[in-house]
């Protein structure tokens, strides 16, 4: 148990203890009430946490759905006489539908794009609350909003505030278990890798959907509840600059963290309350308190008290370096159980792939056959289509034609989420690692699809849970070993040596339970001794059965490991075969020397060594 899941629950206790005894600590009826708006203000951040914090999507429209939630309850109650119960399932049902069918074209457009949609989201709805005077009451808003009731028996006073409270505090718990669980990791893995995220198995479409979702139904709660603490809603309170406040109580109190969203609720209430009458004043604060945090404290506060409470804990501990040095922990036998290891035969078969952009065949009419068990090099001048080649098995690409099946099964054009289960894993050129993560919060990400505990189990935190992180973190902890990074498990991946960087994405890689293993040029960037420990691990790979496509440019590495070399050069295969066969085909030292012999990226056959570019 780390520090930190030690001080959450004593802080969450003092925080419900406050909660709890807050109307016995004042008389004033006036502060209560600013309470209650902290409590609302407070759900609908953390709601909005779990899309910004966790996916890193901003959102600048949630007013329009937190107007949603209040006028749905406005309207049910004061229209159609429905109770509190009734109407808050009904904003929060068509929250979700919202949610889903807004969320689902626009989640896959991100940065600013999404952050655009958003404000456009949050106008529109505005302006429906104006236009639609028949339903709305316009300007005027609607008044005369029946008290909070269950079914009849209504809460005021005390019992209102209590209500507010319980809300609170099942939303926290249940923004806690999300945040601190492989959904919570797998939202914040998306927000900084996509594509990586994707090829550990993790629909991210899905996945910021569900965030999107999340803070919708959220919001619609707090709306639902402002609207009952204020028996008055009037549009002029769901506007572009309130939308900016909710961004602000997330960015300000520490995005992705358990109490930032309601840091930075309890702030921004408390100020507008202070300084409540002084419009222009109002939007200013705003604008300076957004400047501020994404120039001086991007961490928000809480981001940052964690940021240096864990710099201050760490000094003194255990150099990781001399750490490092201790033996080589061999992998456990259970932990890669889909390889090749006892089978023969086909594990990937190309049928005359094609991938076109535009008028380049970038992968021109391929067939090739990847035997299980073997390491397979693919290699080839720059352009080749290596790397397209990599990116179509891994699903990145669509093929224009041809087919490609997997263990005899038809896999050509599935997405990388789904090859991912189906047992290919893969690496990148250029390394997508979650660098915000601890390495062993990496390889955690790449073990999501291997947990027993449902979503609900997960949510309640029931036993099933506990037991898949117990297993996770021993799995994660020894595939770091294994790769010789056990003693940077704590370390943010972006913080660590970059030859340690390549080999925590093959341990999360690994972590995948992969049978087919795709490697983009491992060795690019590396010292000699580190590829020499590289060859060491691919062979130790291969020995435990696992299938290992190599793209590489370093002669010396594929001479080492290989078992069958693949030649490409302008998207066409132009020799197979082993090692010597290949680098003897007069059609292979045409392709690397008949352009140039000067090229300096040319993959010299000759020498038996050389790193092009
Ligand atoms: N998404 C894309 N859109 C358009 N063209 C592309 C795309 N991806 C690759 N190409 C083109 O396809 C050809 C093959 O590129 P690819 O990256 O597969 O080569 P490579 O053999 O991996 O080269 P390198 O060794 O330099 O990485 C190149 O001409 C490249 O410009």
């Amino acid at each position: 148990m780390n520090i930190q899941s030690r001080i959450i629950p004593v802080l969450s206790a003092v925080l419900f203890l406050i909660i709890l005894i807050y109307p016995m600590l004042t008389d004033s009826q006036y502060m209560l009430r600013v309470f209650m708006a902290f409590l609302i203000y407070g759900i609908l951040a953390m709601g909005l946490n779990v899309l910004v914090g966790m996916t890193g999507l901003i959102s600048l429209g949630q007013a329009g759905v937190y107007a949603l939630g209040a006028y749905t309850v406005a309207v049910l109650g004061t229209s159609f006489g429905l109770g509190m119960v009734p109407s808050v399932m009904i904003a929060m049902a068509l929250a979700a539908l919202l949610g889903v069918v807004l969320a689902y074209p626009t989640v896959r457009v991100t940065g600013v794009y999404f952050a655009v949609l958003t404000i456009a989201f949050g106008l529109i709805v505005q302006a429906v609350l104006v236009e639609w005077r028949g339903l709305t009451g316009g300007n005027l808003g609607l008044t005369g909003i029946p008290a909070a009731d269950f079914f009849g028996l209504e809460f005021t006073g005390n019992g209102f505030f209590y209500l507010v409270a319980g809300f609170f505090i099942v939303v926290f718990l249940f923004h806690h278990n999300i945040i601190k669980s492989r959904y919570g990791r797998a939202m914040l893995a998306s927000g900084q890798s996509d594509v990586a995220t994707q090829c550990l198995g993790i629909n991210t479409t899905m996945i910021r959907v569900f965030a999107f979702v999340v803070a919708a139904v959220l919001a619609t709660v707090a709306g639902a509840l402002y609207a009952y603490l204020n028996r008055y809603v009037s549009p002029d309170v769901f506007s572009f600059s309130e939308s900016i406040k909710f961004l602000l109580m997330v960015v300000l109190g520490g995005p992705g963290t358990i109490f930032g969203p309601i840091v930075g609720a309890g702030i921004l209430n408390y100020i507008t309350e202070f300084i409540q009458g002084l419009d222009v004043w109002q939007n200013f604060l705003y604008g300076a308190l957004l400047l501020f945090t994404m120039f001086v404290l991007q961490r928000g506060i809480v981001g940052t008290v964690e940021h240096y409470g864990a710099l201050w804990l760490r000094n003194g501990q255990e150099d990781p370096a001399a750490a490092s040095r201790k033996p080589k922990v061999a992998l456990d036998e259970g932990l890669l159980t889909r390889t090749g290891k006892g089978h023969f035969g086909e594990s990937l078969n190309l049928e005359d792939m094609t991938v076109q952009f535009g008028g380049l065949k970038a992968v021109d009419s391929v067939s090739e056959t990847i035997q299980r068990g073997t390491v397979h090099a693919l290699i080839g001048p720059n352009g080749a289509g290596k790397s397209t080649l990599l990116n179509l098995a891994s699903g990145f690409y669509r093929s224009t034609s041809g087919r490609a099946i997997l263990f005899g099964e038809e896999i050509t054009n599935l997405k990388s989420h789904t090859l991912s289960k189906r047992g290919v894993a893969r690496t990148f050129q250029n390394t997508e690692l979650f660098g915000e993560m601890t390495a062993l919060e990496n390889v955690l990400v790449g073990l999501h699809n291997q947990a027993t505990a449902t979503f609900l189990e997960t949510l309640l935190r029931l036993p099933r849970h506990y037991r898949d992180e117990k297993r996770f973190r021993e799995t994660a902890q020894q595939l770091l070993d294994y790769v010789d990074i056990g003693a940077y498990a704590e370390t943010k991946a972006s913080n660590l040596a970059f030859g340690h960087q390549r080999r925590l994405e093959i341990a999360r890689a690994l972590a995948t339970n992969p049978a087919l293993l795709l490697l983009d040029e491992p060795a690019a960037g590396l010292t000699q001794s580190e590829i020499g420990g590289l060859v060491e691990l691919i062979r130790d790979l291969n020995g435990r059965g696992v299938t290992i496509i190599l793209v590489e440019h370093h002669v010396d590495l594929i001479m080492d490991v290989s078992d069958k070399v693949t030649v490409l050069d302008h998207g066409r295969v132009i020799a197979s075969g082993d090692v010597e066969t290949v680098r003897n085909d007069p059609a292979v030292i045409e392709a690397y020397f008949g352009q140039s012999r000067d090229e300096p990226d040319a993959f010299d056959l000759s020498q038996g060594e050389g790193e092009p570019t």
